[in-house]
């Protein structure tokens, strides 16, 4: 049983006449950490809002644990997949960080003891000890969306779901931000799905990616698989990173270089090629 499975799901906006999902089939599984590319307008808001019924399906279903979405288990699904918004003025509005983190949580019904434990430990997971105190609006962007995501990760879903979560953040931003999704796997067990045109952090940080172009999947595999195939890749606007890219056009010009995508591979692509290895 899939954690998340979209079957021939398809979406319209009642005001456009085109649908804006189109026969999709997406799957997730435990502990995975999936891409979703594609330019703007491709659907991958459209496709992430009904992960967790916030929209419902023209036709095709939505399956979170095997199950389709109904009134009576909303929000069950709502606990298990937390989902972070591409705008975090879209979800931060207590008049405090701490608050707003703790909104979720309390909501569950917890108590404020296990509040309280689970709003220190995201917090310190996304270093927002510093502004606890701090109101949300008046935080800079990058600041808004650690709090966004604290406050959905403190409700502690099994899948995670980011729309452009580095859209906004500074370098060391998103260095610190992916650095961190990409444990949350091993950490704490959670699946990650995001979508991002930033395609250089892929193949550092995802096992699976999806590609998405007018409302269709046209792409899946690993960006390994992904990357190979150029007239994908232009036809959704994206660019292979800079280092396959480098190794590609090193080896279109005869140079005895393994393929790599990674930056670890990549390296041990060039010491070879160098005879340093
Ligand atoms: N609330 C809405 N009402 C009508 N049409 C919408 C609505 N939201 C999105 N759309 C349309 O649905 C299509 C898919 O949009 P969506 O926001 O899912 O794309 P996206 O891939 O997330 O784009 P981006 O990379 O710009 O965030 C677009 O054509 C968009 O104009």
């Amino acid at each position: 049983m899939h954690l998340i499975e979209t079957r021939s799901l398809c979406h319209a906006y009642s005001t456009s006449t085109e649908d804006a999902l189109k026969n999709i089939h997406f799957v997730a599984d435990e502990r995975q950490r999936i891409a979703v590319l594609g330019p703007n307008g491709a659907g991958k808001s459209t496709l992430f809002r009904h992960f967790n019924g916030i929209l419902m399906p023209k036709s095709g279903e939505v399956l979170i644990r095997g199950e389709p979405i109904t009134k009576a288990n909303l929000a069950e699904v709502r606990r298990f997949v937390g989902l972070v918004f591409q705008n975090p003025d879209d979800q931060v509005f207590s008049p405090t960080v701490e608050q707003d983190i703790a909104f979720g949580p309390y909501n569950l019904g917890l108590d404020a003891d296990c509040v309280a434990d689970r709003v220190d430990r995201v917090c310190g997971m996304l270093g927002l000890e510093d502004l606890r105190s701090r109101a949300p609006h008046h935080l800079s962007g990058g600041e808004k969306k650690r709090v966004a995501i604290a406050g959905v990760l403190a409700m502690e879903p099994q899948v995670m779901v980011l729309d452009e979560p580095t859209a906004g953040l500074d370098p060391q931003g998103v260095k610190e931000l992916f650095g961190f999704l990409n444990d949350l796997p091993d950490s704490c067990g959670v699946t990650v799905i995001y979508s991002t045109h930033q395609v250089e952090l892929v193949p550092e940080m995802a096992d699976l990616v999806y590609v998405m172009e007018k409302g269709e999947i046209t792409g899946a595999g690993t960006p390994e698989e992904i990357f190979l195939q150029e007239d994908l890749l232009s036809r959704a606007h994206l660019e292979l990173p800079a280092l396959p890219r480098l190794i590609k056009s090193l080896r279109d010009h005869g140079v005895a270089i393994d393929p790599a995508y990674t930056y670890r591979d990549a390296e041990q692509s060039f010491l070879k090629a160098f005879g340093k290895l």
